[in-house]
């Protein structure tokens, strides 16, 4: 992914009024950039350093645990799977977020996967929980710093698909970025060129190879009942979403929706990682205006943890595959 270009983004005058937010960087000649990434490239750095120095081997493979499939109440969940693991809760990390979410543990982890080495987040960062995308998705160049070439995304999300049923795994082929339409992205703010370019494609932002393989090791493992492949959207939350709009993305094509993964998808290819995705669904939308269920975070929750024995081999499976084409 090459495209870097010369643009030099334009620069705001402000004053120091304008700091609230905590959303403004200063630059060494004393002007703010207005909605800045204030992880400087530095920053983020020193981030992957301190980890760098209290882990004895460099992973190439993120993942990033959904909700329920991190949970420290999981002994089960894919991250309590990895051998010799190193744990670093994220109120431990200098300058790291802390996760406010239950099911989502709050710590990351450092282990084996199938003997493979990975980074595992325990726990990940929504814009609901009052953190600007730039901040959620942060941790991903992180892992880009340590050495990480591949991600793996997943998420719990409400099935739009009508064929879908509660428990299905989505590997998402595609997002709609429901956020950025209304300009709100993670690399929104100047562009830090050591990161990526100004304009990253997005249109094979999931790995096609990795979806077409993923398909075929689920049927080899027995869950080829369970997997579909769809397109994926995140809304801001914390509400779940109305009919109306449901029937709405329905209508524009998405298969599932959830409250993430967009933002960090979109920071991973910008920094030219290789992104594999899944959605648990967890739980069928609601598009009947007569029907008294109500999506709730703890049905959510349980099917994560229902599931968390297939979803973890699973993913050690593709973790596995990873590894042999790197
Ligand atoms: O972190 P993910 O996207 O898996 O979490 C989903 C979206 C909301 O955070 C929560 C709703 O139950 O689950
Ligand atoms: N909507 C949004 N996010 C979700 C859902 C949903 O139905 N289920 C799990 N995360």
């Amino acid at each position: 992914m090459n495209g870097t270009c010369e643009l030099k983004t334009k620069v705001l005058n402000r004053t120091n009024e304008s700091k609230v937010n905590n959303v403004e960087q200063e630059t060494q000649n004393g002007q703010y950039y207005a909605n800045s990434n204030v992880y400087s490239y530095e920053s983020v750095v020193k981030i992957a350093q301190f980890l760098l120095d209290r882990v004895p081997f460099t992973p190439k493979i993120g993942i990033i645990c959904g909700s329920g499939m991190g949970a420290y109440w999981n002994k089960g969940s894919l991250a309590e799977a990895l051998q010799n693991p190193i744990k670093f809760p994220y109120e431990d990390i200098p300058n790291f977020p802390i996760s406010t979410v239950e099911g989502h543990a709050g710590q990351l982890v450092f282990g084996y996967l199938s003997d493979v080495p990975v980074m595992c987040m325990q726990g990940r960062f929504h814009y609901y929980e009052g953190y600007p995308l730039w901040k959620c998705a942060m941790p991903v160049r992180v892992m880009k710093m340590i050495g990480v070439t591949h991600l793996i995304a997943t998420n719990a999300a409400g099935g739009l698909n009508k064929t879908y049923k509660v428990g299905d795994i989505m590997i998402v082929k595609d997002h709609i970025n429901m956020m950025g339409f209304a300009g709100n992205n993670p690399l929104q703010g100047p562009n830090e060129e050591r990161f990526g370019p100004r304009f990253p494609p997005m249109n094979s932002a999931y790995n096609k190879q990795l979806i077409r393989k993923a398909k075929e090791i689920a049927t080899a493992e027995g869950l080829g009942d369970l997997v579909h492949d769809g397109v994926y959207t995140c809304l801001g939350g914390p509400s779940f979403e109305t009919v109306a709009e449901l029937k709405m993305l329905g209508m524009l094509g998405c298969d599932a929706v959830g409250m993430s993964t967009v933002h960090e998808v979109i920071t991973a290819r910008h920094c030219n990682m290789t992104v594999f995705a899944f959605s648990l669904i967890t739980n069928m939308c609601i598009t009947d205006y007569d029907c008294k269920e109500e999506a709730n975070h703890c049905e959510v929750l349980d099917v994560g943890k229902l599931r968390e024995g297939d979803l973890k081999h699973f993913v050690s499976k593709v973790v596995e595959y990873m590894a042999q084409t790197m």
